[in-house]
């Protein structure tokens, strides 16, 4: 699997609010070698600036985050080669006007004859049921069909690393079982955030993020118990350090 590795990472932005700057993340240390890995979080935590990181689309204030030893800033272009980003949003990544047009597109860079490009993305497209719908609209289709059509553009280029910011939300639970089951079965590393507290018990590692912080690391039962916690009973409550997986403090390096 690759290594995906955040080493004392903070981000920090400027906005009308905050002419000074406000910190998104802070004291971000981490070594992701798992083949599947989970982000839970309560709202606004920074669970999405976070997987931003991984292949460069947000660039770290001060620190670094490399994927197999490239960094995200001065080897984005091959880093975004080998990560996918799949958005909570399917609109903000399908530019085309049809799912199969989209997919197409996402191919064109690495496979430069036109045949075989048309039977790969038929390819990607039949692997989530999705062909009936391929050459319909975008703008026709569910929110959940292009969740799934967005998701199919990605994998079509066979990225070494999936990272998926909410990919169930519009789902239903056919759909959510459907992109369960492609997830278990793929080869690439998967770095998730998820508010679906089962799509993160499949995980073999799982994160707690909040207020910018990774405050809980660990087995993915151990850090849903600690979200729960956090979410019910207010911090500090979470497990105690004996349980298994590492209670982090925020801030703490
Ligand atoms: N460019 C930005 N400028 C200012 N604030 C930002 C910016 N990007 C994110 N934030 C803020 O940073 C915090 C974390 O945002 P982020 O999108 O990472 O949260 P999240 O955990 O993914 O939330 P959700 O579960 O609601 O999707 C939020 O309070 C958000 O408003």
């Amino acid at each position: 699997m690759p290594i995906v590795a955040f080493d004392q990472v903070t981000v920090a932005v400027e906005t009308d609010q905050s002419p000074g700057s406000k910190v998104l993340l802070d004291g971000i240390d981490l070594r992701l070698a798992e083949d599947r890995i989970g982000v839970i979080g309560a709202n606004g935590s920074g669970k999405s600036t976070l997987l931003r990181l991984v292949n460069g689309l947000l660039q770290p204030t001060t620190g670094t985050v490399t994927v197999d030893g490239d960094s995200t800033v001065s080897a984005v272009r091959r880093v975004r080669r080998n990560v996918g980003f799949v958005f909570t949003d399917p609109l903000s990544q399908l530019v085309m006007p049809t799912g199969r047009e989209d997919v197409e597109l996402s191919l064109r860079r690495s496979v430069r004859n036109g045949h075989e490009r048309r039977e790969k993305a038929e390819a990607a497209l039949q692997r989530l049921g999705l062909l009936p719908l391929a050459d319909q609209s975008i703008y026709e289709l569910s929110g959940g069909e292009r969740q799934l059509m967005a998701l199919a553009a990605v994998l079509a280029v066979n990225p070494s690393v999936l990272v998926l910011d909410e990919p169930s939300t519009l789902l239903d639970l056919r759909n959510r079982e459907l992109l369960r089951r492609t997830l278990a079965g793929l080869e690439q590393q998967i770095i998730m955030s998820t508010h679906d507290l089962d799509l993160a018990l499949d995980m073999d590692r799982v994160l707690v993020v909040e207020g910018g912080s990774v405050v809980f690391d660990g087995s993915p039962a151990a850090a849903v118990a600690a979200y729960r916690a956090l979410c019910l009973a207010g911090p500090p409550a979470f497990p105690s350090p004996s349980s298994p997986g590492t209670v982090r403090q925020p801030g703490a390096s």
